[in-house]
Formats: structure tokens, C-alpha cells, sequence
């Protein structure tokens, strides 16, 4: 997918740069802020790469003040059931590293870069305030989880994540290289678990996104707690 800028004001610096996957996710974020929010929607692709580019060509522009990673996500029981919404305390690389003899060991392990980036508490405390959303980590994978086994070994590791998505590490890397700080917030579309394509509920992640934004304070509100 190529990286699209849907900011309802082209040329005006936006403080605030909301990265979602689709234009789907998009439409639900801009219909949440209303006009004239003065925040810039990107659709920036699906996956971590995708989001850290896209992510890093918009800050290159300069005048954001803040990141947000937000879309649907897979949720975990109980804790993030179909249709809530989570919040990121932090955000973790769930897979990036590498298979040991001893099992998985996470980057950070093999002595290269960080596989997590916490998210500024205020900033926590306000969107999950504003929208109602549980509190937790939320993971980053490449592959979207599809077997009970996997779910498990992810909750085992992650005992505090809540969600699994695909671009929050890779926004909030980006982020990182601006001197910027990144939220992720995640409206949750199926359960992270056994592939049950039936079962997701895309039409409802996307209301709850939209509520979730519509819910949150005015853009310079916000940028008062980074
Ligand atoms: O084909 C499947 O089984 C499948 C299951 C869940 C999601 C997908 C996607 O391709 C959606 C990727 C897209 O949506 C976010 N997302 C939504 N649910 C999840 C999930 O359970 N695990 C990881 N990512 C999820 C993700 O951020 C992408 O933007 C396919």
C-alpha cells in the first residue's frame, strides 16, 4: 500500500500525527476528531516497516509534537474483549529477535536496539481516561497470530499485554528518532488466538475507534502531556 497523508489541512503543520494501516482505519480516526481537529490521519500501510517509513517520511516534514499508532487490533481474553479498547502503557517488538537453543531471545537480549518503548504515563492516563480504554501493553508482531499454541506463548512471555497489532513499533522506532514521544490506542477486532476469520468484527472495531477519538480532549490538550 503506498503511504497516504489525509490531513484535512495540506501544507499546515499538524502537532499531532495519528499513523493507522488503512484508509478505512483512517476514515474512523477523522471521523472521531471532527473537523478543524488540526491533526494529521496518515494511512501509512500494514506492518511495521510500512509504519516506520511512512511514520518517518511525515515527521521529516517537521511540526508534529506527538505520535499516536491506533487502527483494530486482535485482543487478548479476557482482558481486551471484541469490540473494547485498549491503550498502550508500552509498546513491545513481540518477534523481533531470534530462536535459541534456550527458546526466543528478544533483540534487546542479543545486545542490538530495544524491543520496547513506554509510553509517556500522562499521555497514558489521558487518552485511557478520555475513551475508557484498558491500560496495557501491546504488542507488535509481523504475523498476526493464528494458533492456540502461539497465543499462549505470546501470553506467557507478555504477561501484561493486552493487544497484538502489526505498526505500533514501528511508529513509535520512528517517533524515537525525532526525540518524539508515541501512543498507541487499539480498538479490538477479533480475539488473538485460533484463525477464525468469521469471527472477526471489523465494522465494530472501527465504531469503537471512531468513539475513542471523538472521545478524546482538543489536539493542544493532549500535547500538554508529552
Ligand atoms: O488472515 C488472518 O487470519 C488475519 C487475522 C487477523 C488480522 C488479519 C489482518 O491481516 C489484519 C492486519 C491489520 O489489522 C491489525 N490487526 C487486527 N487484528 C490483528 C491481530 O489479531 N493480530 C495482529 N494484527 C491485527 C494489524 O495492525 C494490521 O494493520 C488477518
Amino acid at each position: 500500500m503506498t503511504a497516504e497523508r489525509t490531513d484535512e489541512q495540506p501544507g499546515r503543520a499538524a502537532g499531532l500525527l495519528v499513523v493507522v494501516a488503512v484508509e478505512a482505519e483512517a476514515a474512523a480516526v477523522r471521523r472521531g476528531l471532527g473537523p478543524g481537529s488540526g491533526a494529521e490521519v496518515l494511512a501509512a500501510g500494514v506492518g511495521p516497516a510500512a509504519a516506520a517509513a511512512g511514520t518517518a517520511v511525515a515527521l521529516a516534514r517537521g511540526g508534529h509534537r506527538l505520535v499516536l499508532s491506533a487502527g483494530i487490533a486482535g485482543g487478548f481474553a479476557p482482558g481486551a474483549p471484541v469490540g473494547s479498547l485498549v491503550v498502550a502503557d508500552a509498546v513491545l517488538a513481540a518477534d523481533l529477535g531470534a530462536e535459541t537453543p534456550d527458546g526466543f531471545a528478544d533483540v534487546t537480549e542479543l545486545g542490538f536496539g530495544t524491543v520496547r518503548h513506554p509510553v509517556p504515563p500522562a499521555l497514558v492516563k489521558t487518552l485511557a481516561g478520555a475513551c475508557g480504554g484498558a491500560v496495557g501493553e501491546v504488542l507488535t508482531v509481523s504475523t498476526v497470530t493464528g494458533s492456540a499454541e502461539r497465543a499462549e506463548l505470546l501470553r506467557r512471555r507478555h504477561p501484561r499485554a493486552l493487544a497484538e497489532a502489526m505498526e505500533g513499533f514501528g511508529v513509535a522506532e520512528a517517533a524515537a528518532r525525532f526525540g518524539l514521544a508515541a501512543g498507541e490506542l487499539r480498538a479490538v477486532s477479533n480475539a488473538v488466538g485460533p484463525r477464525d476469520r468469521a469471527a472477526w468484527r471489523i465494522g465494530a472495531a472501527l465504531a469503537a475507534l471512531e468513539r475513542a477519538f471523538a472521545a478524546l480532549p482538543p489536539v493542544p490538550h493532549l500535547l500538554l502531556e508529552v
